[in-house]
């Protein structure tokens, strides 16, 4: 999350980043679901884990040296043992609390994706491009985990704007209350609209041909390269309850 200068964070602009995510998470999934499952790069090899999780643990390992998981939001997998970054980085303004950098709910993450999400939103079959398949899984795993974990800013902000009221739950480690007064079910219905309308959108098939009097966004749900309910679903059920499992887990710590 780039709060510019390091000015003060609003939910706004932090809600606004979410929104901006929003359209990576959507894109992500699109290109994904060009393959079909693909189910051997799941499978355990001879060696010990699947080819997935190779890629994903090498994959980590060169972005770590390029300077990736510097930001509270930028949270790797496989966090043991990566390499520190080969050239200079540029320091980020620091607004969170320093626990913020050990909030990690990657491994519900990566579960919910390859078990629940996956096979939502990708054809049944095998094709061989295992190799095309699993990069373009590490990108809606790393979108997915970006999002959530923005999560610390949202909980940052709630309790700047609010310590009177965060303060005793946190406090009384009230996990019910905090995640009570952090939730805002009229904006999660709004999150749930939006992103099922970016799949609509996104996801159409565009031709040079006379769309017969068709708009943008009105594109038939069975033609979108993702079913649009997927999106809704995967944001009600996973991408919403993580994030403010995120929340809750930075609070409880906000006043150590
Ligand atoms: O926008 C907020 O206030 C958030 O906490 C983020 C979020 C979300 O994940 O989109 C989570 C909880 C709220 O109920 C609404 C939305």
């Amino acid at each position: 999350m780039d709060s510019g200068g390091g000015e003060q964070l609003s939910l706004a602009a932090v809600r606004d980043q979410l929104i901006r995510e929003e359209d990576s998470i959507v894109f992500a999934l699109i290109e994904r679901a060009k393959r079909p499952r693909n189910t051997p790069a799941y499978s355990a090899a001879a060696g010990g884990g699947s080819l997935a999780e190779f890629f994903v643990r090498e994959a980590q390992v060169l972005h770590a040296k390029a300077g990736h998981y510097q930001k509270p939001e930028d949270v790797p997998f496989f966090s043991q043992d990566l390499p520190p970054p080969v050239f200079p980085t540029k320091g980020h303004p620091k607004v969170l609390h320093p626990f913020a950098s050990s909030v990690c709910v990657n491994d519900a993450i990566w579960k919910m994706y390859f078990n629940e999400l996956l096979p939502l939103f990708t054809a049944d079959g095998d094709d061989g491009n295992y190799a095309e398949t699993v990069a373009l899984d590490f990108a809606c795993l790393q979108a997915l985990s970006r999002r959530i974990h923005c999560g610390k800013y949202v909980a940052e902000v709630k309790f700047g704007d609010a310590p009177q009221d965060y303060s005793p739950p946190i406090r009384a480690k009230d996990t019910n209350a905090l995640m009570n007064l952090l939730t805002f079910t009229a904006v999660e219905e709004k999150v749930k609209k939006r992103v099922e309308k970016k799949a609509r959108i996104f996801g159409q098939i565009v031709t040079l041909e006379d769309s017969a009097g068709k708009q943008d966004g009105d594109a038939c749900d069975s033609h979108c390269k993702v079913d649009p309910k997927v999106l809704s679903k995967l944001y009600d059920m996973w991408v919403m309850p993580l994030t403010k499992d995120v929340e809750v887990e930075y609070l409880l710590r906000r006043l150590d």
